[in-house]
């Protein structure tokens, strides 16, 4: 195997998954190459333990993938009390990640002067996480959110999904979306005006990676057919290989048929997700890079004049983060109800708050503008 192919930057869970983190960690260890880093992002397990973990009895190394899989997993997490974080983790969590709704009006005191853009993820943070992605809808009294939202502020919907099916869920023609992890980026439909300097936004930086995208996802549907319960999502610029409903007891044969048709794709690289193992480019670009280019593309280049607020529940949001915390420029709100390593400032528990944080945000504005409350 290449180096390249085995690549996995990110290993998170999410919302009720104990979740951890494997930072540039490969799935797949080729000889003398260190077994991946600790599950960093999890608070309530230390790394010397998670290596433990990774040794079954005579030292035989469990497959990576499959462990993180299993770490990722809430079944595997309530079963196993050690990877529970004790009440004073979560306590001190809480004090360094504050609720977003707690802290709002510290929140919007910052933006004065400033103007507010809004970045939301999808999947665990407008809508709930279930079983069927292509049942993850939104509820109608998040779509009026989102829609009082953009009118307030410049919106933009950042998402793994393909562009085209995040806003079949989202229908809201006024919003940014950059899909396939910000490797998909369009602004606002026709006739509204999209940015400062008013030119529409269309930015597609894996263009030359979508044939190797459709054969590698076709390779994929036909590896994982005999795999009950996989199912493998075509995302354009990437594909997904959800296990949420795969048996445990055979996550090592999917992920043994994923590593066996990601062998042939060295320009392509493995990242995990919630249940799902993502497929995407290796490129320098992902959810940090997408926020950029759109802050850019509204006429914020490089400006203090701007309160980016991006909320995300996924390690992928995590690079969002990372920018506004390294930016020192506005804030990132982690969608979670565990004690997770994030570099977002903020907490909401699960896509409900999220909606209660979207109404006091428009609220405040129609206060600030003397307009009356809807
Ligand atoms: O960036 P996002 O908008 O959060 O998209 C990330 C992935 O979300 C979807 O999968 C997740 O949600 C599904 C529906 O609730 C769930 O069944 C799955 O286990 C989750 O991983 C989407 O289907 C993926 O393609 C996205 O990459």
């Amino acid at each position: 195997m290449t180096k390249q192919n085995v690549v996995v930057p990110d290993v998170k869970s999410g919302i009720n998954d104990m979740i951890t983190v494997v930072p540039n960690a490969s799935l797949f260890p080729s000889a003398g190459q260190k077994p991946p880093a600790a599950p960093g992002g999890y608070i309530g397990i230390s790394r010397k333990k998670f290596l433990k973990k990774l040794e079954t009895g005579g030292g035989a190394k469990v497959n990576p993938w499959v462990d993180s899989m299993k770490v990722s997993s809430p079944t595997h997490a309530k079963s196993t009390p050690s990877l529970s974080p004790n009440v004073d983790q979560i306590e001190s969590w809480i004090l360094s990640h504050p609720s977003a709704l707690n802290m709002f009006e510290q929140i919007m005191a910052a933006s004065k002067g400033k103007q507010i853009v809004m970045f939301l993820d999808y999947d665990g943070t407008l809508s709930p996480i279930v079983d069927n992605p292509d049942e993850a809808f939104m509820s109608e009294s998040m779509r009026r959110a989102v829609k009082a939202v953009a009118r307030c502020f410049p919106t933009a919907i950042v998402s793994g999904r393909c562009r085209d099916k995040v806003y079949s869920f989202v229908r809201l023609a006024e919003l940014y979306y950059a899909g396939s992890h910000g490797m998909d980026i369009k602004g606002p439909a026709e006739g509204v005006i999209c940015s400062k300097v008013n030119q529409p936004v269309l930015f597609q930086p894996a263009s030359e990676f979508l044939p190797m995208i459709d054969e590698v996802y076709k390779a994929l549907v036909e590896k994982t057919r005999c795999i009950r319960g996989a199912n493998v999502e075509h995302n354009k610029f990437c594909v997904s290989v959800h296990f949420r409903c795969v048996e445990e007891k055979k996550w090592g044969a999917l992920a043994e048929q994923v590593r066996s048709v990601m062998k042939e794709y060295p320009k392509l690289r493995v990242t995990q997700g919630r249940m799902v193992l993502e497929i995407r480019p290796i490129i320098a670009w992902d959810k940090g890079r997408a926020l950029e280019f759109l802050l850019e593309s509204l006429g914020f280049a490089n400006s203090k004049d701007v309160l980016p607020v991006y909320i995300g529940d996924d390690q992928t949001d995590e690079d969002a983060f990372k920018v506004l915390r390294e930016k020192g420029l506005g804030f990132g709100i982690l969608v979670s109800k565990i004690p997770k390593k994030t570099n977002a400032s903020y907490s909401l528990q699960e896509p409900a708050e999220v909606m209660l944080f979207l109404h006091r945000l428009v609220e405040w504005e129609r206060s600030l503008r003397g307009q009356s409350r809807v």
